[in-house]
């Protein structure tokens, strides 16, 4: 999975400036308390230059100028972080508008085909789409097949298929048909489609807070608020001393102490977050989708279309007690005559295939039973009284068993070698009496085993859920290397096992496209459905892939793991970073009225001006400086939390401490030129 590069061009760094401007207001400044607080001040020693005197003793014109400037260019780069993170999601959000317009729609009322307008479409209206015609809006295929060109939404130029029944019914309004014609049940009312959804998440219109984020922010809020307890109080204690400390240096003071660097980042971080995912093409529902991801401990995969290629196709009928292999097919096909998912299809084309013969007559004045995850079987109750089955080898023999049938000694051993060799049997039985087995081929996809490889190496466990036999699980689970699996699972027990491992304190993330997989996909913390599923799995999850690769989960975790610890490692530099600042200002401030103070100007600064305006400069530079790793976040390698957390403390923690030093003496020596 390769992702999306993104360039700075000029256009949006001229935007980004002019935004920060505008985020000046007050009113949006309140909403990030330490800029906030950063902005009172520069207003505060803005009024100081043209009377010095207002609030004690001040500083001259020309340090309160300086001040003020300083702290202008503060604010206006924390605005520039956010603004500039915000700017991609518009770029982008621009783009999916185009593909957002008024499509001509023919609506399907009492057998008579109406003209409308996509924006009069509403949830349940039924619509035709033939060949050449972009879909009006968001739904199910109800009836028939056609090829769809949804590169509009995806990126991705390849057509797709999309058939009534089974995992590929759904389509997204804006897409074309490019063969044949389908019939479409409107699943979205005006204004909240799948599209419209997208484009206000990734405009950021609708950016809420996370949890983590808002407990960070109260955090460096208090941390703030006890500062300015500290810096109001400080003039009190040195007036003791009879020592007078000037406003506009308890203000420098202020600024450098209270955590602006990763106050100035912190929104910029998230957006950048989110924004990341969006380039893999996955579209997360919320940030805190995102941030979960980063803290999973297991992965629920499904067997068939995640781990394997999920074309489960008819490849053999093998008859069992002493019938012919004619005599097991023609049922394999009768059970099948109205089986539309992709299973029952495959065995009337493997009919054909094979040139066999089977009697479509007999789906007349029969009831169709419909394939369903709970009873894993499908088939026909025929005009004759007859029934027809076909499902799950277990659900089959217990099925026959209910009606005092017999079991055929060499069922067990046709299905085991079907099982074992990775494909999926499929017991066919009529009334009383089993006739064959159908073998449902299906492969691994290349590159599991690795993937999952590094999953462990995160700490993650996999495990596979799936409906099929534990025979067939335990030799795909080998194959792909998963830590675990659940055979012959309804979509009650996929829940479950989510539950069962939150109870235990864990987050759960799993991916599937079925609507069986709908009441998982919900229950999960990181629910992700594949773009070419269901409905009911895009609805109930919180991320959608728009390249329907359910093996994309890994990179979802790996973003979600980096949004951490870029927030992690930014706020320990943040805060070991205004130690160092601390060394710098401190004995600057007293030595003025205490000389001896010079013992602990460690860092040799020139001048006591010098170097709390080399702090203070320090304390600008360093937002824009870190912008580049707020937005791409910080380099992850797969390894356990613990070593990642104690391994950033070291760089970042340090890093934190020394960079100021070297910083504000690098800048105190071109300030003192002119101070
Ligand atoms: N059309 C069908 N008719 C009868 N039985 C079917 C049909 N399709 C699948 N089955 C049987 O039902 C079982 C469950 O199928 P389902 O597609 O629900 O699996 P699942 O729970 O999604 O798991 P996975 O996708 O990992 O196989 C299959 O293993 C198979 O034995
Ligand atoms: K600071
Ligand atoms: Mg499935």
């Amino acid at each position: 999975m390769s992702e999306k590069k993104w360039t700075l061009d000029a256009g949006l760094v001229r935007k980004a400036v002019k935004e920060s401007f505008y985020k000046l207001d007050p009113r949006v400044m309140v909403r990030n308390p330490i800029m906030f607080v950063v902005e009172v001040c520069m207003i505060i020693t803005f009024f100081l230059i043209f009377l010095p005197n207002a609030l004690g003793a001040g500083g001259s014109a020309g340090f309160n100028t300086a001040v003020t400037v300083i702290l202008l260019i503060t604010v206006l780069f924390a605005n520039f972080a956010e603004a500039l993170a915000e700017g991609r999601g518009k770029a982008q959000a621009d783009t999916l508008k185009k593909t957002k317009q008024e499509i001509k729609a023919r609506k399907l009322a009492g057998g008579q085909i109406k003209e409308v307008l996509s924006v009069d479409l509403r949830k349940g209206d039924i619509v035709v789409v033939t060949q050449g015609e972009l879909i009006p809006g968001d739904g199910e295929v109800i009836d028939g097949l056609a090829s769809v060109d949804e590169s509009a939404i995806t990126g991705e130029s390849a057509p797709v298929i999309k058939e009534a029944g089974g995992d590929f019914s759904s389509v997204t309004g804006g897409t074309r048909v490019i063969s044949d014609e389908i019939q479409v049940r409107i699943t979205s009312d005006p204004g909240e489609s799948f599209l419209d959804r997208m484009i206000s998440l990734v405009e950021g219109a609708k950016r809420q807070k996370t949890p983590n984020e808002i407990a960070l922010n109260t955090v460096l809020t208090s941390l703030t608020l006890i500062f300015m307890v500290v810096v109001v109080t400080l003039p009190f204690l040195s007036s003791y001393l009879n020592i007078q400390l000037q406003v506009p240096i308890l203000i420098a003071l202020l600024v450098c102490l209270i955590p602006t660097t990763i106050g100035g980042l912190l929104s910029a971080i998230g957006i950048a977050g989110m924004d990341r995912v969006t380039r893999f093409n996955v579209v997360a529902m919320s940030g805190k989708a995102v941030e979960a991801s980063g803290d999973i401990n297991t992965i629920i995969l499904d067997k068939t279309g995640t781990i394997t290629f999920g074309n489960r196709m008819a490849s053999e009928i093998i008859p069992v007690g002493g019938y012919s292999r004619a005599e097991a097919a023609r049922w394999a096909a009768v059970s099948s005559l109205q089986d539309e998912t992709p299973e029952g299809r495959s065995v009337l084309e493997w009919m054909r295939k094979e040139q066999m013969v089977y009697d479509t007559a007999l789906s007349e004045g029969a009831s169709f039973i419909e394939f369903r995850a709970e009873t894993r079987m499908s088939g026909l109750d025929l005009a004759n009284g007859q029934q027809v089955r076909k499902g799950a080898v277990d659900a089959v023999k217990r099925w026959v068993q209910s009606q005092g049938g017999e079991l055929p000694p060499d069922l067990d051993s046709s299905s085991d070698a079907i099982a074992s060799a990775g494909g999926t049997p499929l017991a066919v039985a009529v009334d009383r009496t089993i006739y064959g087995v159908i073998y449902l081929k299906d492969t691994v996809k290349p590159g599991m085993r690795e993937r999952f490889e590094l999953l462990r190496q995160m700490g993650i466990r996999t495990v596979m859920c799936t409906g099929d036999n534990p025979l067939t699980a335990a030799t795909i689970a080998r194959e792909a290397g998963v830590d675990d699996f659940i055979a012959e699972s309804t979509p009650e027990d996929k829940i479950a096992v989510i539950r069962s491992e939150q109870a235990s304190g864990k987050l759960v993330a799993m991916t599937g496209d079925g609507t069986n997989d709908a009441p998982a996909l919900a229950q999960a913390d990181v629910g992700i459905a594949m773009n070419s599923g269901t409905v009911a799995a895009k609805e109930a999850a919180n991320m959608v892939d728009l390249d329907s690769d359910p093996s994309k989960i890994i990179d979802v975790v790996a973003i979600g793991k980096q949004l951490l610890m870029t927030r992690g490692a930014l706020t320990t530099f943040s805060i070991a970073n205004d130690v160092a600042k601390y060394f710098a200002i401190i004995p600057a401030m007293f030595m003025v009225a205490i000389p001896q103070m010079e013992l602990l100007n460690v860092m040799k600064l020139g001048s006591p001006t010098s170097a709390i305006l080399s702090a203070l400069i320090f304390n600008a530079v360093i937002i824009p400086l870190l912008i580049p790793l707020a937005m791409k976040g910080v380099a992850y390698k797969p390894m356990s939390s613990s070593r990642l957390l104690s391994r950033n403390l070291l760089i970042y923690g340090l890093g934190g401490v020394a960079a100021p030093f070297v910083g504000i003496k690098l800048l105190d020596m071109l300030v003192h030129l002119w101070v």
